[in-house]
């Protein structure tokens, strides 16, 4: 059995329901037979891995969908043995550079010259380029990117890579100006609210248009969550309600929780605390931003309306640190340390 998410995907570039016009225009790209390499970016949750699925359906045909995961072994140049498992058609290949870390440049040009110098296996397929798609795009670091470049121009006649991403900020200039970039914005509330009645009808229940409307703004923008949050809903009570409450995914729970602590004590061993806590929401895989952005918020909403403004800038700040920067938990924490240390200055004013 799988989850909503999964099985209401829209598998074709038809069924896709918003972005009407981004889907026009993929469907003529796939149309003209042959594929410029391509950038794909835009939030969490907003669609993007959907759409190249259904471009390469349209370019393919349903033969892409059979997929399968090979385990593959890439040699260091140290000689170290290190491993990926890499999901296959055959026609396509998906990887996920940030699962090797620091090895990434190693796999990404050893796996697109294997790929791109080994025929197309399926005599009958109309198209002789295969189509490598990188997910995670900007986790790649630049010395995996200057090779993936490199590849990029050598192999052109059989390989198009589609860079799938959330900002275009971290990848370096000669590769953007060698994709067709394509920016697959988040979905609105009334977009979510609309995809998420027609998972309910295919479900066959009533979904409430308050309750629709009240879980997409809760998923703040990002369709998967809201999906996600409609099955968990379902599952605590259905018939729905109007006014039914809407269920937070576990990880929003524990960021109000650390909020609270944040406000109740600001102390070094509070601090350390905290600390331990990002590191439990990062290998969660809650992306660092995430924590960020939601963290700021709750804190915003139980400080005093003279605090806000500037606890948004510094939020701010260490959003664009995170960007710029590589481990993330040294700007978490920096942004914990910076809270606690304006909060106390601002109670021990208050008091003085
Ligand atoms: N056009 C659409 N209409 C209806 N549902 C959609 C559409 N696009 C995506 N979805 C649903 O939204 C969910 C998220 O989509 P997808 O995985 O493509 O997002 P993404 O942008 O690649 O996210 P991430 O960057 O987090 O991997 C999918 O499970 C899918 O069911």
């Amino acid at each position: 059995m799988s989850l909503w998410v999964d099985k209401y995907r829209p598998l074709s570039l038809d069924k896709l329901t918003y972005h009407t016009d981004l889907s026009r225009k993929l469907k003529k790209l796939a149309a003209s037979g042959d594929l410029p390499h391509l950038l794909v970016y835009g939030p969490s949750g907003a669609g993007k891995k959907t759409r190249i699925m259904a471009v390469l359906k349209e370019i393919y045909g349903p033969g892409v969908e059979k997929l399968k995961i090979d385990l593959r072994s890439f040699e260091t140049p140290s000689k170290r043995k290190i491993e990926l498992n890499v999901v296959t058609s055959n026609y396509h290949l998906e990887l996920n550079p940030s699962d090797v870390g620091i090895y990434d440049r190693v796999v990404i040009q050893d796996l697109i010259k294997e790929v791109a110098q080994t025929q197309q296996v399926d005599a009958n397929a109309q198209r002789k380029f295969k189509v490598v798609v990188i997910s995670e795009a900007d986790t790649l670091s630049k010395d995996a990117q200057h090779a993936l470049r490199r590849t990029m121009e050598k192999y052109m006649a059989n390989i198009r890579i589609v860079l799938c991403c959330n900002s275009t900020s971290k990848i370096i200039a000669p590769i953007r100006s060698r994709c067709l970039s394509l920016r697959v914005a988040a979905p609105t509330e009334a977009e979510i609210s609309e995809a998420l009645q027609l998972v309910a009808k295919r479900e066959g229940l009533r979904l409430p248009e308050g309750l629709a409307g009240r879980i997409a703004v809760a998923a703040d923008r990002n369709l998967r969550r809201a999906v996600l949050m409609l099955e968990t809903a379902r599952v605590q009570q259905y018939p729905f309600t109007d006014d039914q409450a809407v269920p937070l995914a576990d990880w929003q729970v524990f960021i109000r929780a650390l909020a609270q602590a944040m406000i109740q004590e600001q102390s070094p061993r509070r601090l350390l605390d905290v600390r331990g806590q990002f590191y439990e929401l990062l290998t969660h895989c809650i992306p660092a931003s995430v924590i960020l952005r939601t963290l700021a918020f709750e804190l915003i909403q139980h400080v005093d309306q003279d605090l806000k403004p500037e606890i948004s800038r510094q939020a701010a700040f260490y959003e664009h640190r995170l960007v710029v920067g590589q481990k993330a938990i040294f700007h978490l924490e920096a942004f914990a340390a910076k809270f606690m240390s304006l909060y106390k200055r601002f109670l021990m004013d208050m008091y003085a």
